[in-house]
């Protein structure tokens, strides 16, 4: 069992749980008290009544004494029948729902408001799968604590209940029954002791499979599946998870059939001993045949109640446990300021300098920091491009300066105020950014942009937007304009953008919010030629009277920012104006002039050609 399991104590999550329905709907809660009570009376009041007909019989009572009782006996059945009713079709109709609701609710929460940095760390994933696993049901232990312990608590009053009635009866009776549940116990234990140790790894069995049917139906993997004819590899690892999973699972089935089977032979044994011990009292005239009819059915029931006990503490125990995963997950703390913090600039002026201070970032679980010692002050309005080779932390360094990412070591300050004391959302809401990777939302194009709903977007703004990214040509000829939805997979009416239309929606987005801060990361490189040096020729006013932070392939792209960086090894290597880094010759230097080769012999290339041609 995993530390955070441990977290939570099983009365914790019964606390826990008990409070979350009582919150949501305390009658749910009555109902399943009605359900232990008539759950173990009914039953009893069913098998007393032959008793009472025969005490009544062999009594030789009056028509009308037996009418009463017997009627008396019937009247209970009938209510305790209805109550019975009433209260599980309470309980099955709220107990699941009433949790996974909150839970779901909960999660989604979670997930929309983590900080990013834990969000992306796989410590947290895993969590996440495990909750996730534990709540895809209404169906689930975890959502069934109530009706769990209901049935615990019922099998418990009716094993109580019922002995009393067989010791009643003779003494010797229950002990013969207590040994033999004694035995049951240990096999139904080696079984769920089986089940427990095997339950982190099948539940890693499961990640794997469940990981591996989203990759096999996600359109963007499908591509290089299809034409790498990755299918059969995939289709081979998967058997071969399955054939794993499966040798698991059979472990635990083959432990639960021991017990059953276990249960079942010694109950025959059990059972019969305990009967023709009746008989025997009764032919010896030490039972009457009333309470030989009732012992004979509180016998057989006895049994039940036991491996009810069983059955259901076991399978309360895993759905605290399981409850505790989602409890873990939900309470992951957050690292960075959600509280009001230290005030911020006023939105329309220009940010005050950012400043980096000696920092350094290593990824969670990695060995080697990627960034290490950046000193750097970005001053307002100021335009940095950030260039470097693939891998050399060019991201890595612009979520470190949005607030992504907390240097490991080291500080980032605003107006000398370390970003940290900030609150993290206020933070946000001055960055205006285009990641890499682009992400749409299954809404219109204009709700895309503004972030908004619909009757709180500026449509003028939005049209604009799309002018100065260059996308406004497509949208107006779209027949719903920029109401066209979305993400296909959602509407069915929606349209698919293309590679570079996407990224065009994208800055287009980031304009939108009009931020005293803009952060590019790559915006460019999935456009046209076109399409980018219309880009390079708005830049200036696209950034006008913000502080712009741009990184790009495409050196010649990083001519109009005042400054450039070159990050190399962890750190900044080379910093200055273009003409300042092409005259010290060093590795930016050296890009360049790789790149500017390219497109000259490209344009000799052409040059020829239109010779020949001539
Ligand atoms: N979430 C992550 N967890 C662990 N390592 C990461 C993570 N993201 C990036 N890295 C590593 O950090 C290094 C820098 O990545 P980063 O994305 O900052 O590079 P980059 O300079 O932007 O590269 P590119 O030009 O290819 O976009 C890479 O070696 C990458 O493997």
């Amino acid at each position: 069992m995993s530390k955070e399991k441990e977290a939570y104590s099983p009365w914790s999550n019964i606390v826990y749980s008990m409070r979350l329905h009582w919150r949501a709907r305390p009658l749910t809660l009555i109902c399943c008290v009605v359900s232990a009570i008539v759950g173990v009376a009914l039953p009893f009041v069913n098998i007393l009544m032959p008793k009472i007909v025969i005490d009544n019989l062999t009594a030789r009572v009056t028509p009308g004494e037996f009418i009463v009782s017997v009627g008396v006996m019937a009247l209970l059945l009938a209510a305790l029948s209805c109550a019975k009713s009433y209260a599980d079709l309470i309980t099955n109709e709220s107990v699941g729902t009433i949790s996974i609701l909150k839970h779901l609710q909960a999660t989604m929460h979670k997930h929309l408001t983590m900080d990013f940095e834990v969000l992306e760390s796989p410590g947290y994933a895993k969590l996440g799968e495990k909750a996730w696993r534990a709540m895809q049901s209404n169906h689930s232990p975890s959502s069934n604590i109530p009706r769990s312990m209901t049935m615990l608590v019922i099998n418990v009053l009716g094993f109580v209940t019922y002995g009393m009635v067989i010791v009643n009866v003779h003494p010797l009776i229950i002990l013969f029954l207590a040994v033999s549940a004694g035995i049951n116990w240990l096999a139904l234990s080696r079984a769920r002791k089986i089940e427990r140790e095997t339950r982190e790894e099948r539940s890693k069995l499961q990640g794997k499979l469940w990981y591996m049917q989203k990759v096999s139906k996600e359109p963007s993997g499908g591509k290089d599946v299809r034409l790498y004819g990755l299918n059969s590899l995939i289709s081979s690892v998967f058997k071969s998870v399955i054939a794993t999973s499966t040798e698991k699972e059979h472990k635990v089935a083959t432990g639960d059939m021991k017990a059953q089977l276990s249960d079942a032979l010694l109950g025959l044994v059990r059972d019969g001993a305990a009967y023709a011990f009746l008989i025997y009292l009764l032919m010896n005239g030490e039972l009457t045949l009333g309470n030989f009819v009732l012992v004979f059915a509180a016998i057989g029931a006895f049994a039940g109640w036991l491996s009810g006990i069983l059955t259901h503490s076991s399978e309360l125990m895993r759905a605290l446990s399981e409850l505790s995963d989602i409890r873990v997950y939900l309470d992951v703390p957050d690292v960075s300021n959600t509280g009001p913090g230290h005030e911020l600039p006023a939105g329309d002026m220009l940010p005050p300098a950012i400043t980096l201070n000696n920092v350094t970032y290593t990824y969670p679980e990695a060995k080697e920091p990627t960034l290490c010692g950046i000193d750097l002050v970005i001053t307002p309005g100021e335009r940095i491009a950030i260039v470097g080779a693939n891998g050399a932390g060019k991201t890595t360094l612009i979520k470190l300066i949005c607030g992504l990412y907390k240097p490991t070591s080291g500080e980032i300050t605003l107006g000398g105020v370390d970003i940290t004391r900030f609150n993290r959302d206020r933070y946000f809401a001055m960055l205006s950014t285009v990641f890499q990777d682009i992400h749409l939302f299954c809404c219109d194009i204009a709700g895309n942009i503004s972030q908004q709903s619909p009757d709180r977007t500026d449509y003028e703004k939005v049209k604009k937007c799309l002018e100065l990214s260059g996308l406004l040509e497509k949208v107006s000829g779209l027949e719903q304009g920029e109401s066209t939805l979305l993400v296909r997979r959602v509407h069915d009416d929606a349209i698919e953008l293309s590679g570079g239309e996407k990224q065009k929606l994208a800055l287009a987005r980031a304009l939108y919010k009009d931020a005293p801060v803009i952060i590019l990361d790559e915006p460019t490189a999935a456009l046209d030629p076109i399409a980018e040096s219309e880009i390079y020729q708005r830049y200036a006013e696209l950034t006008a009277g913000k502080t712009s932070i741009y990184i790009s392939h495409r050196l010649a792209s990083t001519r109009f920012c005042d400054r450039i960086l070159l990050i190399d090894d962890g750190g900044i290597a080379e910093c200055g104006t273009h003409d300042e880094l092409m005259r010290y010759g060093g590795k930016y230097a050296e890009m360049f002039n790789v790149q500017s080769r390219y497109y000259k012999d490209e344009e000799v290339a052409e040059n020829e050609d239109a010779l020949h041609l001539a």
